[in-house]
């Protein structure tokens, strides 16, 4: 049975009791937006719980997720099934809410707790009729985000993230008073895993996740969890590359420039992030010199600032590491003429934390989000790029073949290793290259006869 021919067996043997129930929150907003929507809530009317959990055991194992909050669900199943509720702050913390359920609340009071009038919309699930009791249909012909009501609304904080996050993925707009009360709201006391949740949902499915940032701008909100990003706002550029104006602008240019590839990049969350943060340092080493913009080293001097953000809102070590590493090289993205010329970012490339085909393609974005665009073009960094990783799939010398050969690990053998490497990423095969490394070495040797390999 599918979750919506569970919801109609339900709704049907609610009725012969005389319940009713209703398709809430997101599914209805999606069905009549005409996009897919996979996880179907209902809420259940007029019947009281005991007469729901009796009908639930009917239909299969009855598994409560919350009883105690008028929630339930059955095995095998993501249908959410829940009793009209009233919630009420009792505290900072988002747990802290007083949360009384009740089957004869009605459906006004029942949706008066949602966020958004578009999603505070409610559909019988039996005759299919609208129920629209704070005008979300029409909010949804418009393209507007409203909240449904201030107190109720004020009470979860997150909320002015959500505001953002949908106005960016459904790229409404946010109504006046909406923007007027997000302002008035204190989000210190979110958590960082609630945050970067509705960041999340932004950069990996609006198809312009700067819209998500620009409304907290607008709002006022980007002070306490996007410090960094704020101080991007009127950060000048070089005039010459970067006449699309400031920091901010060329960021949200290049941010939405990654979200058109983020289908084909290998670690999509990471690359956006980068994209949002590969320009950090430039807040703290943008100077004039002769009337002219630099922002030399930005690149590494950025670096604790997009450790101190990411730490803000993830505890991911994998996400946190491949950021930085793609912001220190988003610089050079010429993988072959990058990993020749320094052996230590060559390490980094090689890093599993960053994958070279990203790196090239947020230097693509980077030029993309430039007037005019410039950098290097995508077709010659992806040939440099096809040749790079044809070098990498061949055989290599390794340190073994070097013991084999007869060296001893000792304190010039990692230096005639870091030669072998060089050889490879210059495309000698590796017998040549291990012939040439051992004549490296006892070139070494007869310099420095006293030095143990
Ligand atoms: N802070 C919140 C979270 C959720 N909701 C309500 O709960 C529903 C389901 O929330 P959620 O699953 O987070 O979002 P969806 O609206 O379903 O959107 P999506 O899953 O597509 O992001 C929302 O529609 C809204 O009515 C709310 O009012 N306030």
């Amino acid at each position: 049975m599918t979750d919506a021919e569970l919801a109609r067996a339900i709704a049907e043997k609610a009725a012969e009791q005389g319940g009713t129930v209703y398709f809430v929150g997101g599914c209805v907003r999606d069905r009549l937006l005409g996009l897919e929507n996979k996880d179907i809530d209902i809420e259940v009317h007029g019947i009281p719980a005991e007469a729901l959990e009796q009908l639930l055991s009917e239909l299969g194992a009855c598994m409560k997720i919350g009883k105690s909050f008028g929630i339930y669900g059955l095995k095998g199943h993501a249908l959410d099934i829940a009793l009209p509720r009233t919630e009420r702050r009792t505290g900072v913390g988002h747990r802290d809410f007083a949360v009384t359920s009740d089957p004869f609340l009605g459906t006004y009071e029942a949706a008066k707790r949602r966020d958004f009038t578009m999603n505070a919309l409610m559909q019988n699930v039996l005759t299919g009729e609208i129920i629209d009791h704070f005008g979300g249909r029409q909010d949804l012909q418009d393209g507007v985000l409203r909240h449904v009501d201030d107190v109720t609304f004020t009470e979860d904080p997150l909320r002015v993230l959500r505001a953002a996050q949908f106005a960016a993925r459904f790229q409404f707009s946010v109504a006046a008073e909406t923007v007027e009360l997000c302002r008035r709201i204190d989000l210190s006391a979110l958590s960082r895993e609630r945050v970067m949740l509705e960041m999340e949902k932004a950069l990996l499915r609006a198809e312009k996740p700067s819209l998500f940032f620009g409304e907290l701008r607008t709002m006022g909100q980007l002070g306490h969890w996007f410090p960094e990003v704020q101080a991007l706002i009127g950060l000048p550029q070089n005039q010459i590359h970067h006449q699309e104006g400031d920091t901010w602008t060329h960021t949200m240019l290049v941010l939405d420039e990654a979200a058109k590839r983020r289908d084909k990049v290998r670690y999509p969350l990471g690359f956006l992030l980068a994209a949002l943060c590969h320009d950090f340092g430039k807040a703290v080493c943008t100077t004039e010199i002769d009337g002219v913009i630099h922002s030399y080293g930005h690149e590494t001097a950025g670096l604790p600032l997009v450790q101190q953000f990411l730490e803000r809102i993830t505890t991911e070590t994998k996400l946190i590491q491949y950021v930085l590493n793609m912001t220190e090289l988003h610089m050079q993205p010429n993988i072959m003429a990058a990993a020749r010329s320094r052996l230590k970012s060559t390490n980094k490339l090689l890093d599993r934390a960053v994958e070279p085909f990203d790196l090239i393609q947020l230097s693509v974005c980077d030029g993309l989000g430039k007037l005019p665009p410039c950098g290097e073009t995508e077709s010659f960094l992806m040939q440099r790029y096809e040749q790079f990783t044809a070098i990498m799939a061949r055989p290599y010398v390794m340190g073994k073949d070097l013991i084999a050969a007869g060296l001893q690990p000792g304190v010039q053998f990692s230096e005639i290793l870091s030669y072998a490497h060089k050889l490879r990423l210059a495309g000698i095969e590796k017998e040549n290259a291990l012939r040439q490394s051992l004549a490296y070495a006892r070139k070494m040797r007869k310099e420095n006869p006293d030095a143990a390999t």
